[in-house]
Parts: C-alpha cells; structure tokens; sequence
C-alpha cells in the first residue's frame, strides 16, 4: 500500500497543531460509525480494516512532505520537527472485518495524543467508508445470489485502480467468490477468473472458428460467449459443436456466457438445447449490468443461472454509493480519568455516544440467532448481568427504558494490534462473515424493506447520553 500520511483535509493538520500547543499531553477517543444503511439495507457489513492497521504502521512524513509543509508556511518549526520525528502512539479497537454492524455502534475507535488521533480521521475514514460500502453491496447480490457464485468483473467500471482493487477486496469480504481483476487477485490470494471478449469473437472470420481456436489454446477453460451475433440461432449452437468436438478429445466443456438480451428466456432456451445436446453440466454465466434487483427478479422468473459475473453495479456501489460513516471524538483524557464528550445536535439523531464503549451482540442462553445489539459503557460489566435496564438507541424510538433480562451478551470490540502479525486471508474473513450472518435474524436480511434490529443502548449510557447533552445545550 502506498504511503498515506498526506491522505487527509487541511483542517486536521491545522488541528493537529493547535493541539500540539494547547493540549500538548491530552488523549482523544473516537469512534468510528454511522447513521444511515446504504440501499435502505438495516446493517453494513465492515470492511478495510487491514488497510487502516497498515497505513497507521507506515504512518510518517519524508523529507519531501516536510519541505511541502514548510513552503506553505503554516505552521512553526516545532510542529514540523514533531511531524519529522513522529512515532504512531494511537491504540485501535475493532470489530473484526466481516461483522455485521448497525446503524450508531462503533465499530473502530482509536486512542491516542489528540494531535496523533486528529490526523487520522479522513484516512481511516477514506479507507473504511469504501470498502464497508462495496462489501456491503457485495453482500446483498451475493442473498440474491441464492447460493450461485459471484465472479467480480468491475475493474473497467471502478473509480480507479484503488477502488479497483479494494473494492475487489471488499467485494469478496461480502461473498464473491472470485475476480477477473488480476492485481487484485495477486495481492489478496483471490481465486481469479474469467471468460473471453466479444473483440474475440469479432476478431475472427465466423463465431465458430473463434470458438474452436479457443478451444485449441484452452481446452480445459471453455467457457464460450455466445452473444456477439445471435444467443439461440448461432452462438449456443456453434458453442455446441465446439463441446462435442472437445468431449471427443477427452475435454469436458465449461459452459456459456450471455451479456445482452432477455436472460431469462434465453438461458431457459440455452438451457435446455445444452441437455438436449448432452451437456448437462455446462454451466450458464450472465452479465450485463447486474444488481441485485435484477438478479432476483432474473431468479424469480426461473432463469437456469448458474454463475453471474458482476461489474459496474458492485464496484461502484451504483444505486447507493455513499457510506457516510464518521469519526467523532467521544473522551478526553489528560491525567488518568477519561472525560465524556458529546457532540449536541437539535435532533436526538445526531446527538453523539459520549465516553468509552463496548457493543455486544446478544443471543438468548443456548441460541445461536442473535436477537439485539447494546451499546453500553466500556466499564459496565454486562456479561456477569442477568438483567438490565436498556434504551432502544434508535432516536425514533428512544423513549422509556425496558428490562432486558436471560441474555448472553458476547463483545464485539476487540484490541487491534499494529505490530505486524499474519495476515487473515479474504477468504477467511468473508468465511466469518457468513457464519455472522447466519447468526442474523433472516427479516432483517432481506433487500426490500428489512425487519428493525433493535441495537440498545445501557441506562447508564442513556443517562449520560442525557446529562451531557444538557450541560452543553
Ligand atoms: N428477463 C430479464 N428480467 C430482468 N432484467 C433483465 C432481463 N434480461 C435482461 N435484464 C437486464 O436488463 C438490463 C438491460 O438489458 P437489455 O437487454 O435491455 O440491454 P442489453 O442487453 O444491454 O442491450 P445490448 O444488446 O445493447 O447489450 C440489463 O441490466 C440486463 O441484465
Ligand atoms: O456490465 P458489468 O456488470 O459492468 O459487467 C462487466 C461488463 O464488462 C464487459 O463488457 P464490455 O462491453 O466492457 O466488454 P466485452 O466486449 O468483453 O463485452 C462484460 O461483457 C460485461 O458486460
Ligand atoms: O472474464 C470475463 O468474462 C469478463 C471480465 C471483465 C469484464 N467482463 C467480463
């Protein structure tokens, strides 16, 4: 990854050295989460965190950045000389990437010199808004999937080579299962995959000299795109031939992709003249502008797919492209005690999390299906209690605290190290986040209207919630 430390706004800078001056020995805590679900979805599926825990150990400032900060002429030279001589101090808790998270539970924090903690906020920012929005995204055509492998073809689309390979990463954090970008797939040990171009097929005199010629090189990967003239009256048939001519060389063929037309009707036709020939197994890839809408609505129909293959919708997130998570100072602290911080808003929707906190999934004794989250105080012992008086955290709502009681509360924050450990594959991380979907309420899962995941938060949380925002109104 390349070095990030001038990845950011001007303000933090700015920040960073008033902070530097007035609050030269005062630590900041803060959280990173986010209000609104991308494509009215009830939870976001976090991801990028890798990428953090890396830009933060390579963390400093060269030569050359220092004498761009100095030709601005900004800032005193004491503040370069820190920038010059800067060692990362910040601490980071985590949800593991993978995991589930609503709306309002942080799901990163970092501690640190508030100067230190400042500056990261547009970086990590930056990093964890795009890849959760593309593993999220990921996630939702992967349920409409319904079990049929994702291939991700989005390089071309991307918004650059970073969101290109990141998002490829995030889209396999969701559920791909593979990615015809081959930067991607080196860099993350992606199984790589794909087919051949229309500009193939165009290239040669006839479809079927194209088809037989990449068979020739590729005998053991034909998997034949059979829209560039005519699905039904030339390309499946001509693919046809091209399959007995292989099976009788000892090759079992691959299958088809069609990229244009109706899909439905055509893969039921393509389908069936593929038995009918005695190719059962070939299997039928689609593309063409894919969602998860039209996805379903392709499944619905009963459209014989066995794989998609999908660009621009996933790697751009399309129809939802923002995941407006931020990053909000919740504690100082200068000796030992940290203070609570609360960021005061008109609307209790904004009203912001003040203190140090935990977020626990909770599951009744003995079930494996979760049924709430609870924000609560970081020093609020909730695993030994067997009840508890909580809020629903939602603004809407919030009102009157209820019981909570015969709960299993298990911590979702964890102590993220920065000094280099093995790396989790994206393959185990998008293994552990299916096992956490699966640990999800269904309604709450599905695309169109989701059932509301109550996330709660504690009384005591709620109570300072309160307070704080009353001092400071
Ligand atoms: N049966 C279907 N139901 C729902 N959506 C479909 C169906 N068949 C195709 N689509 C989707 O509709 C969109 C538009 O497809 P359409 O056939 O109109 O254009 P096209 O195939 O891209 O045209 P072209 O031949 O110029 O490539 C694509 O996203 C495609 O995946
Ligand atoms: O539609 P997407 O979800 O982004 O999937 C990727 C698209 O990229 C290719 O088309 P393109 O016209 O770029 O090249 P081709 O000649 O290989 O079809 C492919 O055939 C898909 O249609
Ligand atoms: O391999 C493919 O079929 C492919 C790759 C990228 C974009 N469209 C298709």
């Amino acid at each position: 990854m390349r070095q990030l430390s001038l990845l950011t706004d001007l303000y933090e800078f700015s920040m960073a050295n008033g902070f530097q001056q007035a609050l030269p020995t005062t630590w900041g805590h803060f959280d990173v989460f986010f209000r609104n679900v991308p494509d009215d979805g009830s939870f976001v599926i976090s991801a990028g965190l890798q990428q953090v825990v890396t830009a933060l150990q390579q963390f400093h400032f060269t030569p050359a950045d220092l004498a761009y900060f100095k030709s601005l002429a900004l800032w005193d030279d004491d503040f370069l000389t820190y920038l010059a001589n800067f060692h990362m101090q910040c601490q980071l808790t985590a949800m593991p990437e993978g995991t589930p998270v609503f709306p309002r539970e942080p799901f990163l924090t970092i501690t640190g010199p508030l100067a230190q903690a400042q500056l990261l906020e547009t970086l990590v920012l930056n990093i964890v808004n795009h890849q959760s929005l593309i593993a999220t995204k990921a996630r939702r055509m992967t349920y409409a999937a319904a079990g049929r492998p994702i291939m991700e073809f989005g390089a071309r689309r991307a918004q650059g080579p970073d969101s290109a390979v990141y998002g490829t990463r995030a889209a396999v954090i969701g559920g791909a299962r593979s990615t015809s970008n081959v930067l991607a797939a080196q860099k993350f040990d992606i199984p790589v995959a794909g087919t051949m171009a229309h500009s193939w097929i165009q290239a040669f005199d006839d479809e079927l000299t194209a088809f037989r010629t990449w068979a020739h090189y590729y005998p053991d990967n034909s998997a034949l795109l059979v829209d560039t003239y005519d699905v039904l009256a030339s390309g499946v048939p001509n693919a046809i031939r091209v399959f007995k001519e292989l099976r009788a060389a000892g090759h079992e063929p691959v299958g088809i992709r069609i990229d244009s037309g109706d899909v439905a009707a055509l893969t039921t036709q393509a389908r069936a003249m593929l038995d009918e020939a005695g190719f059962p197994a070939a299997k039928i890839t689609i593309s063409n502008a894919l969602d998860e809408t039209i996805i379903t609505a392709l499944l619905n129909q009963g459209a014989p797919i066995d794989n998609f293959g999908i660009g621009e919708k996933l790697i751009t997130s399309a129809s939802a492209p923002v995941l407006s998570g931020v990053y909000k100072l919740a504690a100082t602290k200068t000796e030992t005690q940290w203070q609570p911080k609360i960021k005061v808003s008109a609307s209790r929707a904004k009203l912001t999390m003040p203190g140090l906190k935990q977020v626990y999934r909770l599951y009744r004794p003995g079930s494996q299906l979760a049924f709430a989250d609870l924000i609560a105080l970081a020093d609020e012992d909730i695993t030994h209690l067997t009840e508890l008086s909580v809020y629903d955290s939602n603004p809407i709502k919030f009102k009157t605290h209820q019981p909570l009681t015969n709960f299993v509360a298990q911590p979702l924050l964890h102590p993220v190290s920065l000094t280099p450990t093995e790396i989790t594959s994206v393959a185990a991380i998008r293994e552990y986040s299916q096992q956490q979907l699966t640990a999800l309420p269904k309604p709450t899962q599905r695309l169109v209207n989701p059932d509301d995941y109550p996330v709660y938060m504690t009384a005591a949380l709620a109570n300072l919630q309160t307070e704080l925002a009353a001092v400071n109104a």
